[in-house]
């Protein structure tokens, strides 16, 4: 068997490993994935992207190719906002896809995507339910959130002071009663009316410069907070901008897409890797 094939890419600067793996043949571990995702011992990643048709994994979708998303820490997620673009992006220019407007499958269902001429792409994100409020505490300082569910969950916290002072080295508290299966936490600064500022400590993986469903729940929380259901917003993070519409029911998420390079995988690394 020849290398495994990898890519590298980024949407905003949350950056993934792409492993085409059509028919689900890698047995990608959590070892692995984090392994994959170290970046000192593997490549380098806030995740990992397997693309796999739906079959191969005994699912369902209405598109040709499945998003196996990974968290860096090898924990799985329902649905990566910044993953899809790049998965598109990837699909497209190897020709594994014709249409620039097509249907993919995730953990969350099918999303639809569309790959812009810009090489930007809009990604319809479905619903993005405001479910609750929480609490979160981030080196001491308590902030009250509200809950977010975009396929994951979410956490939106406003902040009246420069979310860029914020030190999110270490996990901030959360209530797991709340948060069983665990929570991405956004803390956000409303710029304006249509312009939000936001940093973002994934679950999974840590802060991350970018999160798709992030920007999403932090859209639809701002828009729930201005007593609505519809809008949209740029949302400015540490990796780029994106922009981001909310309705009843429906959300849109578009932005930059980045293949980086391709590589292969060394065999003995990827038997060695399986190991915890
Ligand atoms: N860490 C997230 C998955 C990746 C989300 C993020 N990278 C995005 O672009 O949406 C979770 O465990 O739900």
């Amino acid at each position: 068997m020849g290398g495994i094939e990898f890519l590298k890419g980024h949407g905003t600067q949350n950056d993934f490993v792409l492993l085409p793996d059509p028919a689900g043949r890698l047995d990608l571990t959590p070892e692995r994935v984090a392994a994959l995702c170290d970046r000192q011992r593997g490549l380098g990643a806030d995740g990992v992207l397997r693309v796999v048709r739906p079959a191969a994994l005994g699912v369902e979708s209405a598109g040709e190719w499945f998003m196996d998303y990974r968290n860096a820490d090898g924990s799985l997620a329902e649905m990566c906002g910044n993953g899809v673009r790049v998965f598109a992006r990837y699909l497209v220019d190897a020709g594994l896809v014709t249409e620039a407007d097509f249907a993919l499958g995730t953990r969350a269902g099918d999303r639809r995507v569309r790959v812009h001429p810009d090489r930007s792409v809009t990604v319809h994100m479905g619903a993005a339910r405001i479910v609750g409020s929480s609490v979160t505490a981030v080196a001491g300082r308590e902030f009250s959130g509200i809950a977010v569910d975009v396929g994951n969950p979410h956490l939106v916290s406003f902040a009246d002071d420069d979310v860029a002072d914020l030190d999110l080295r270490d996990q901030p508290a959360f209530d797991r009663d709340v948060f069983p299966h665990g929570v991405n936490l956004e803390f956000v600064n409303v710029l304006d009316a249509d312009a939000l500022r936001m940093r973002v400590y994934e679950r999974g993986v840590g802060e991350t410069r970018a999160c798709g469903t992030g920007t999403v729940a932090a859209v639809a929380a701002a828009v729930h907070l201005a007593g609505t259901d519809t809008g949209s917003s740029t949302v400015e993070l540490p990796g780029g901008t994106v922009r981001v519409t909310v309705e009843h029911g429906a959300s849109t998420l578009t932005g930059p897409a980045e293949i980086v390079a391709r590589g292969e995988l060394d065999e003995g690394w990827w038997a060695g890797a399986a190991r915890p």
